[in-house]
């Protein structure tokens, strides 16, 4: 049976972003990454530096642990990443997963399409503003947002804002895909702040920074602003 390069299982947890915030979920992270962002809160997936922790492993292998850290408090799970759509592979973890009557969320950036995307109950798609230094390739990604939107499974748009550009970058993405649920979330320029008020603070400034900038805006009355609700709770730590 084929490997999946996996970093980390958690949960349960909530998921913190985008278009199911709030559920309670598991999750899987993949390891690897074809973009570098600037700003990475999982740049240990692809930098080389949690090298030592990827374990390659089967679907069976992934569920068993799934299970044996979530019991049977659990009927949603995560796959994030590194981009996990990098790895044909996962068809197996999905097809595992549906056997077992379990939901299945996926995050990834729009770079790359598997056919697996139709098997995901909640995709979030979500392409790189300016501030990441990554460009995005807008061929590919109108390639797959016209495959998921000829298809009835739940798909969303994510567009981390920084700063005024990546706020225009986001308002393109939502103007050239205008059916999609579009999100913008606040982007966390201090990942590596140890201390949680102080954290906090900065985020719900920028909260209230997004907020404005949408509000003020006539080409965003239909899109939802979002902190990272587990970077509120719980700042930079990993494994939540
Ligand atoms: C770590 S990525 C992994 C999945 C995939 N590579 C992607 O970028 O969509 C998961 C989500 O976290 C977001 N993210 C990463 N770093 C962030 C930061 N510093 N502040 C806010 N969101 C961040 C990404 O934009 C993405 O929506
Ligand atoms: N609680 C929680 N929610 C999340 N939503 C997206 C995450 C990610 O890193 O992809 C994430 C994460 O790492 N933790
Ligand atoms: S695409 Fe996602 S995992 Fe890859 S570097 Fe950017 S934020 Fe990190
Ligand atoms: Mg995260």
């Amino acid at each position: 049976m084929e490997r999946i390069p996996v970093i980390e299982i958690f949960g349960p947890t909530i998921q913190g972003e985008g278009m199911v915030i709030g559920q309670k979920t598991m999750f899987v992270r993949t390891a690897g990454c074809d973009y570098r962002c600037r700003w990475c809160d999982s740049s240990f997936t692809w930098d080389g530096s949690a090298k030592h922790e990827i374990k390659q492993m089967t679907a069976e292998a992934i569920w068993q642990q799934l299970k044996q850290l979530g019991g049977d408090r659990f009927n949603h799970v995560t796959i994030s990443g590194g981009n996990p759509a990098l790895l044909k592979g996962l068809r197996a973890l999905i097809s595992l997963l549906k056997e077992h009557n379990i939901r299945i969320g996926l995050e990834t950036q729009g770079s790359v399409w598997q056919d697996w995307f139709y098997d995901i109950d909640d995709l979030t798609i979500s392409p790189k503003p300016p501030s990441s230094n990554m460009e995005t390739n807008f061929t590919t990604l109108d390639t797959i947002m016209e495959r998921l939107t000829a298809h009835r499974g739940q798909v969303s748009l994510k567009v981390v804002v920084f700063n005024d550009e990546d706020f225009a970058y986001a308002k393109h993405v939502h103007q050239r895909y205008p059916t999609v649920p579009f999100y913008v979330q606040v982007g966390n320029d201090d990942i590596h702040e140890a201390d949680d008020i102080t954290l906090r603070l900065k985020l719900l400034q920028k909260l209230e920074w997004l907020v404005e900038q949408v509000v003020q805006s006539n080409e965003m009355n239909d899109v939802r602003v979002l902190p990272q609700l587990h970077t509120l709770l719980w700042g930079n730590r990993r494994g939540v």
